[in-house]
């Protein structure tokens, strides 16, 4: 007689994903408006607006990896001293669980600019909630408007 196999009822055992590091930044101009760039064509979440940022390489640092980011993205330098961490997203995507550390930075050198066709809009805390983002970061955009 064949034997018949019954999944166990109750909630289904968590899918193993990889943890993904990022780190992002909110840079912060002296009018207190935060730089949003827009995910280009072709990435994934493409036309979703995001904190400027990267993969963490391994054996980098987050303040390493955000240094390095911010001069290949957007073409400006800034040291660690003027990077402080805000706040972290913790959320899982289908394919990985993204560690997203959000960093504040408010002093840096030079004009940032698309270096990577991407979009960029400087942006009040105020009106950020109509700058549709990944859904990891819409936690970080409500703590950011209190802190800001
Ligand atoms: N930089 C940044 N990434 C974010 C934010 N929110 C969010 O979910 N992410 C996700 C999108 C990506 O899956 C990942 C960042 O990876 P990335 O920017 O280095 O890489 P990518 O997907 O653009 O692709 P690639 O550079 O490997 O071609 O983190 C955010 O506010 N800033």
């Amino acid at each position: 007689m064949p034997v018949t196999y019954f999944r166990r009822a109750g909630p289904r055992p968590p899918v193993e994903r990889p943890i993904l590091l990022v780190a992002a930044c909110a840079l912060v101009d002296s009018e207190g408006r935060v730089l949003l760039a827009r995910r280009p064509p072709g990435k994934p979440m493409a036309g979703l607006w995001e904190f400027p940022g990267g993969k963490i390489a391994p054996g980098e640092t987050p303040e390493a990896a955000l240094i390095r980011e911010l001069r290949e993205e957007l073409g400006i330098e800034t040291r660690e001293a003027c990077l402080s961490p805000l706040f972290f997203a913790s959320h899982g995507y289908e394919r990985f669980h993204l560690l997203m550390p959000l960093y504040v930075c408010r002093r840096w050198e030079g004009r940032a600019e698309a270096r990577e066709g991407q979009e960029l809009a400087w942006v009040r805390p105020a009106r950020m909630g109509d700058y549709p983002m990944p859904p990891a970061d819409i936690p970080l955009v409500a703590l950011l408007r209190d802190f800001l």
